[in-house]
């Protein structure tokens, strides 16, 4: 049974048909095959997104965090229910939403720009050479890699290669950007450099944000709404709660907000109480 009790007095299962209907998920359920039969990953999942949210998601390890997004990605498509991106349903990939793994998936022997380089001519075909290569340029100099343009990734730290990544993303300008754990590999300060970099970009781009981190503290940061994940098999959204903080957001202010640690000790009682996993 799902506690519907919020430490702020948001709805935590939103209603399927919010006023916010850019992007929903409404009884949206995955079911993979396997050698020991059908498995269950996740049930009735409802979630509506405004156009410019940024929705953090978070969940144990295994709960289908990433097979959510693979259905808005479009690398997956439900076993019943429906995803729908501007009430059109999500039948594959598209250039209107691109992701950012947490191992940079970028190609070790093109340089940083080729790399941007090489998404921008994929979707704009028929704009010159220098018209892409300044695009290429633009969204290099976003996430302040200028110098860096001609290096190639095993040249590149790892927190030069997410700002790639980002970059490359963020050049095809996708109206969801889906962030699969980007900071997972990257030490504190990296992490957080790269946090305030991505408020920073998306206060002025305002693509619809879709991130899946360990990070409640992260989350506190970055996110609008906090999607918080049952366990699997057949998990659901247990609880959305929504981060009020004032944007643009200061990091300081926001750790001497005595409403962060009510959050944030909400959301370490769902993961590690309420929904513990049984190996904890
Ligand atoms: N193609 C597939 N076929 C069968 N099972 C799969 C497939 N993809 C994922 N799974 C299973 O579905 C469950 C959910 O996987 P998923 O990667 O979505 O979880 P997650 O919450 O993103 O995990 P993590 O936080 O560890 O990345 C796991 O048990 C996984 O083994």
């Amino acid at each position: 049974m799902l506690n519907t009790q919020s430490p702020n007095s948001v709805p935590l299962r939103l209603p399927t048909q919010a006023p916010a209907d850019f992007l929903v998920l409404e009884n949206v359920a995955k079911v993979y095959p396997t050698p020991k039969g059908p498995y269950p990953v996740l049930q009735d999942v409802n979630l509506s997104v405004a156009a410019g949210e940024f929705i953090c998601l978070i969940g144990h390890s295994g709960c289908g965090k990433t097979t959510l997004l693979n259905m808005v990605s479009g690398f997956a498509t439900p076993s019943s229910g429906y995803v729908t991106l501007h009430d059109r349903p999500i039948t594959g990939p598209g250039p209107d939403r691109m992701v950012v793994f947490q191992n940079y998936a970028l190609l070790p022997w093109l340089s940083a720009l080729e790399n941007i380089y090489l998404a921008v001519d994929s979707v704009y075909p028929r704009k010159s050479r220098p018209e892409k290569m300044a695009i290429a340029r633009e969204h290099l100099a976003l996430v302040g890699l200028t110098d860096a343009a001609d290096k190639c990734p095993p040249q590149l730290s790892g927190g030069m290669k997410q700002r790639v990544s980002i970059a490359r993303a963020l050049a095809i300008r996708p109206e969801v950007l889906i962030l699969d754990e980007p900071f997972g590999a990257l030490d504190a300060i990296t992490k957080e450099e790269l946090q305030e970099e991505l408020l920073k970009i998306w206060n002025d781009h305002r693509c619809t944000v879709l991130m899946i981190t360990h990070d409640i503290d992260e989350a506190l940061f970055l996110a609008d709404r906090l999607v918080m994940m049952t366990n699997g098999p057949a998990a659901q959204i247990g609880e959305v709660l929504t981060i009020p903080f004032p944007r643009p957001r200061q990091r300081e202010r926001i750790m001497e907000d005595p409403e962060f640690y009510r959050l944030r000790n909400y959301a370490l009682d769902f993961l590690y109480n309420r929904f513990a996993h049984d190996d904890e």
